[in-house]
């Protein structure tokens, strides 16, 4: 199989600050891949980089086999770290806030169809979200509010979805379901790619890890990563980090 994305000898550098050293990742079709690492370690710079928000400095990215472009970049959903914490003010309506992702590929001036219309119904439908959609977006839960930012993101039909920490501000209950439904978003068949610090919800959805700190610490399946030992992870993070089971479950606490 091909990898969906091929980061090959990848380097980063803010003008003060090395983000990223030398970084070789191969995602592939269909999977659920998490990315980790303690704070400041590169992920959203790694991220930005994808999306092309950051301009490569050396090495290559290539999507489906080929350097990312406008097209290539319509393939890409995108939740960023601050949807729903930034946009609380915002006097939109759930459905207006959904229709604004299909903005991207209209052209100027061009309407919204009744075809979009119907789209933006059926995605609300699939997402649960549909009782919501008169709603102003300031008066929803965080994790209402999240599932709202995804559906903006899934409305162009993006075969790839790209998160950056989205569960941050939302509450245990909320953050269960989110990842309910990312887990039924990649049995739909879109390949995930999560940024998160959390260790324990990744071991239960993810089928890749990706852990970075500057370096490329470690990057294979959720099985092998399961099985490192806390030391070794402990040394991804800089810091002590404890698995406990839990229900039969690793966990992991920081
Ligand atoms: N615009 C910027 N200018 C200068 N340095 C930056 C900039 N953005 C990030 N950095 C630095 O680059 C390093 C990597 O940052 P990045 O945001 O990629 O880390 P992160 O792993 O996403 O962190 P966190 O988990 O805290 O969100 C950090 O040391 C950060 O301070």
């Amino acid at each position: 199989m091909e990898p969906i994305f091929e980061i090959k000898n990848v380097n980063y550098r803010y003008p003060d600050k090395v983000a990223l050293k030398d970084i070789n990742i191969k995602i592939y079709p269909g999977s659920f891949t998490a990315i980790v690492g303690p704070n400041g370690s590169g992920k959203s710079t790694l991220l930005k980089l994808i999306l092309g928000i950051l301009q490569l400095q050396t090495g290559t990215i290539l999507v489906n086999g080929q350097r990312l472009t406008n097209q290539l970049s319509d393939k890409i959903g995108y939740v960023s770290q601050k949807a729903n914490a930034g946009n609380t003010g915002f006097p939109a309506t759930v459905r207006e806030v959904i229709t604004s992702g299909l903005t991207q590929e209209k052209k100027l001036f061009q309407r919204f169809t009744a075809q979009d219309r119907e789209r933006v119904i059926r995605l609300m439908e699939r997402l649960h979200i549909i009782h919501l959609q008169h709603k102003n977006i300031s008066q929803l839960s965080g994790g209402q509010q999240q599932r709202v930012f995804i559906a903006r993101a899934l409305i162009s039909n993006p075969s790839i979805l790209i998160l950056d920490e989205p569960t941050v501000g939302i509450d245990a209950k909320h953050v269960a379901e989110f990842y309910q439904l990312l887990t039924q978003l990649k049995n739909e068949g879109i390949t995930i790619l999560l940024v998160t610090h959390d260790i324990g919800i990744v071991a239960d959805t993810a089928t890749s890890v990706v852990c970075l700190n500057q370096h490329l610490h470690f990057h294979g399946t959720i099985q092998q990563f399961k099985s490192l030992d806390q030391v070794e992870i402990s040394k991804i993070y800089g810091h002590p980090v404890q698995f406990v089971d839990h229900n039969h479950q690793r966990e992991c606490c920081q």
